[in-house]
């Protein structure tokens, strides 16, 4: 299977900090997959989503990527988003990065994104003036925008009702089955066992877990909630 991301043995030990944030992880992303990363807080998931889009450097391994930068949509979870640029200007940045569209086509798909992510009523304010779900959303429409073939989402459905993570997860499996991939990182584990297709589990900077998200989720006592089966692992019940 052609891959669009390796990760190699790759370990994270901050400055002045002995234990390391992430140990010797591995893993591979091919085309079609939505992988949710699921870990206790300080597990290691935004450190190895910011290694793998880029953001920061391992301390040893590598990180292979086969697509070019501009194809990969990235929500890290601390906002990066310019406050003086309006909502319309957020998504503009998108659309430009992935140069995928006429300028004259830009309009019309910027457009149609907002309406999207339910973005229309603020394209013209400045993203300070927003509230945290319209932000969240913002930097959402940011990521998908030119539909990139690698999205890493970092805890992107927080802040959002339950309207706005359907349209999330609307958009994200359409895109899966046109060949893209994402990589989301949450603790909405209920929400997320009925859309994704992989599990990744993380504990204390360790992958405990790798595998199809049907086979993960049988590990716990709620197949609807892959918590159930993440807390079965970390208790040592569960079936290996
Ligand atoms: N810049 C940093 N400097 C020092 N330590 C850090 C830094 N960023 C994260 N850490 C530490 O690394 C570990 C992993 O943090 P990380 O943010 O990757 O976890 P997480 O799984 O994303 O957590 P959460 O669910 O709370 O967002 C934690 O112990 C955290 O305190």
């Amino acid at each position: 299977m052609p891959r669009l991301l390796r990760a190699v043995d790759i370990t994270k030990i901050y400055p002045k900090k002995v234990d390391p944030a992430l140990t010797r992880s591995c893993l591979s992303i091919g085309p079609g997959e939505i992988v949710a990363l699921v870990g206790h807080n300080g597990a290691g998931k935004s450190t190895l989503l910011d290694i793998l889009g880029g953001l920061s450097r391992p301390s040893s391994g590598r990180v292979d990527i086969s697509v070019p930068s501009r194809e990969i949509g990235w929500c890290p979870q601390r906002e990066i988003v310019d406050w003086s640029l309006t909502v319309e200007q957020n998504i503009a940045l998108g659309l430009e990065l992935r140069q995928k569209t006429r300028r004259a086509e830009r309009s019309q798909l910027l457009a149609s994104i907002a309406e999207t992510m339910g973005l229309i009523p603020f394209l013209r304010r400045t993203a300070e003036t927003l509230s945290g779900g319209e932000l969240r959303r913002t930097q959402i429409a940011r990521a998908i925008a030119g539909e990139p073939t690698l999205l890493l989402l970092d805890e992107p459905t927080t802040g959002l009702d339950p309207a706005g993570i359907d349209v999330v997860f609307d958009h994200l499996e359409r895109r899966r089955q046109g060949g893209a991939s994402a990589v989301i990182s949450t603790h909405e584990t209920s929400r997320f066992a009925a859309y994704c297709t992989r599990v990744i589990a993380m504990d204390t900077g360790v992958i405990v877990a790798d595998e199809p998200a049907g086979a993960f989720a049988k590990r716990g006592d709620d197949p609807d909630d892959l918590w159930s089966a993440y807390d079965a692992i970390r208790r040592g019940g569960a079936a290996a």
